[in-house]
């Protein structure tokens, strides 16, 4: 069949629109620069929370656009996902977090908010793990996503409006009506053991307002 676009093939069509999962995004031999880039940054570059650590590179929600540029590690990857299309009018993304998650680690479902355009693309590396989906003012998924390393998702519009992610805090995922194909990784009731996985995900975070002039000085002119 003819797409006019040739991420079409990568939408989920049993998940909320618009999922899109690219099994082996990423080569080995990039999974394995990136992963020798990200543990070779210094100490300090890692914030640690209560169920993973973190590394957030680029623009920061409520800075300057043009404040801190990607590194060109980050900047090398973010252009073969750039390359998809996927960032519609704002052509690149301009911010990264990193994340690592021991095994039985995760994030509660949460929404990634206003602050960024509506498109997230995460790279998946060295662990497969579950992601799941919740309707807005749900408690019980509505989806299971199955990530596994060398991956691609991105999860664009309304998925991202519209529904809350989260990554249960499990040692191990079972299979069980997972949205998208597991290829070899298992059968339906499978379990699979967590490992210790990062992801990097980009995001485009959203131009600061403008403070208009006569307001810089704490008075209208
Ligand atoms: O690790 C992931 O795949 C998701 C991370 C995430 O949702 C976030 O950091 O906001
Ligand atoms: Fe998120």
């Amino acid at each position: 069949m003819l797409t006019s676009n040739p991420l079409e093939q990568y939408i989920l069509p049993n998940a909320p629109p618009t999922v899109y999962y690219i099994p082996s995004f990423l080569t080995p031999q990039e999974s394995t620069t990136l992963l020798e880039k990200i543990y070779k940054t210094p100490k300090p570059k890692w914030v640690s929370l209560r169920n993973r650590r973190l590394q957030n590179w680029g623009v920061l929600a409520g800075h300057c656009p043009l404040s801190d540029p990607l590194p060109p590690w980050l900047t090398a990857i973010e252009n073969r996902i750039a390359a998809l299309g996927i960032w519609h009018q704002h052509s690149h993304a301009n911010n990264c977090l990193i994340n690592e998650y021991l095994p039985g680690q995760g994030i509660l479902p949460h929404e990634d908010g206003p602050a960024f355009h509506p498109t997230i693309a995460t790279l998946s590396l060295s662990s497969t793990c579950l992601l799941q989906l919740y309707p807005h003012g749900q408690t019980k998924a509505s989806h299971t996503l199955f990530l596994e390393p060398g991956s691609l998702l991105v999860l664009d519009g309304e998925v991202y409006r519209g529904f809350l992610h989260g990554i249960p805090e499990q040692r191990v995922d079972v299979l069980e009506g997972v949205v998208n194909p597991v290829r070899d990784f298992g059968k339906e009731g499978g379990r699979i053991e967590r490992g210790t996985r990062v992801s990097v995900t980009f995001r485009v975070v959203k131009k600061v307002a403008k403070v208009s002039v006569g307001r810089v000085f704490g008075k209208r002119v």
